[in-house]
């Protein structure tokens, strides 16, 4: 027997840092996923692997303790977090496979966190749905991190375009929103806990410039949703130039992010930003008809990722 889950990644086109401070969000899941198989072992050894991510792991359950025997600690830590809250001491081989660029703010590791549980899930019979398997997740990102909001493993969980508001309501939008959105992503990675660690010092130091500027950044996401209801392009980009102006101010941005949003916007971009936690990773442009161009523009020195939004969140199964 195999049980087998997937979830999608992320970009968040409004209010990442401000959504940790209970200011709202925008995000949609996309089109790559990460793909999640466990099985028995047929020795006495627990594995965990990812021949994508080069990395191989010997589970000591009983200890809660692991050996590394290849690769490095990084997303493992988001996978021994769920295993350790599921897993019992039985023997098991998980693979891991995932066409989202890691440490690159499209939410590998809630895409990851969310696939790992649904399949332990599966694999232990245990009953969950979307609300529990999305908690579950939002708890284990949150051990990892320190610190993170439910947004990634919301939308991971859920799939589609969501909004999350101040009291942390979510809600799809009822819209069909198909805008023409180029991502960008440097191989130099963020990490997502160090980066929110990073700006609530910063926050801590300076409250009564930077509180406001949270604030902002939550009435903004409100502006743009507005105009996301109304498909109004121009206003979504005018929203995430002045977005991308508040992550500056937080402090994470880059050299190597600002190079792409000011390519994106001389290609013919209307609006570009920062997505996710930044200190490496992606941008996001919104480009109407101007795709190729912008596309073109980031490539001379950067990474360019395809992606669409996608109604497809987790899906699970077992295999007999
Ligand atoms: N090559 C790698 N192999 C294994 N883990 C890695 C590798 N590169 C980065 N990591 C780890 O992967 C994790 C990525 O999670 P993180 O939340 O930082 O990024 P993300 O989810 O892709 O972006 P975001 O949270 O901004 O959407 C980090 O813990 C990082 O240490
Ligand atoms: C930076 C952040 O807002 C988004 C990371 O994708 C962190 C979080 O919401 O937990
Ligand atoms: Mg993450």
């Amino acid at each position: 027997m195999k049980a087998i889950a997937s979830a999608p990644a992320k970009m968040i086109l409004f209010g990442e840092h401000s959504v940790v401070y209970g200011e709202p969000a925008i995000a949609g899941a996309v089109n790559k996923r990460a793909y999640v198989e466990i099985k028995k072992s047929y020795n006495d050894k627990s594995i965990l692997k990812s021949y994508d991510l080069n990395f191989e792991v010997e589970l000591d359950t009983r200890n809660k303790s692991y050996i590394l025997k290849k690769g490095k600690p990084g997303i493992i830590r988001y996978i021994l977090e769920a295993f350790y809250r599921v897993h019992d001491h039985s023997p098991i081989v998980m693979t891991l496979s995932s066409e989202i660029p890691i440490g690159s703010g499209l939410g590998s590791s809630a895409a990851v966190t969310v696939a790992t549980l649904a399949a332990l899930y599966r694999y232990h019979n245990i009953r969950f749905n979307k609300k529990s398997l999305a908690h579950d997740a939002h708890m284990v990102e949150q051990a990892v991190q320190g610190v993170a909001s439910p947004l990634d493993t919301l939308v991971s969980t859920y799939g589609g375009l969501v909004y999350l508001s101040r009291n942390k309501t979510f809600e799809p939008f009822r819209v069909n929103f198909n805008a023409p959105f180029v991502v960008g992503y440097t191989n130099k990675h963020g990490n997502t806990g160090k980066m929110v660690k990073d700006v609530r010092s910063l926050k801590n130091r300076n409250s009564k410039v930077i509180n406001p500027v949270i604030t902002a950044m939550g009435n903004l996401t409100n502006y743009a949703k507005q105009a996301i209801l109304k498909q109004d392009y121009s206003k979504i980009g005018e929203l995430m130039n002045i977005n991308h102006g508040f992550l500056d101010v937080l402090g994470v941005n880059t050299v190597e992010l600002s190079r792409m949003v000011y390519a994106a916007r001389e290609c013919g971009a209307i609006g570009s930003k920062i997505t996710g936690a930044g200190g490496g990773g992606s941008i996001i442009a919104l480009c109407p008809g101007k795709s190729k161009e912008v596309a073109r523009g980031i490539a001379k020195e950067d990474n360019v990722l395809q992606v669409n939004f996608t109604k497809r969140g987790v899906s699970s199964r077992v295999r007999m």
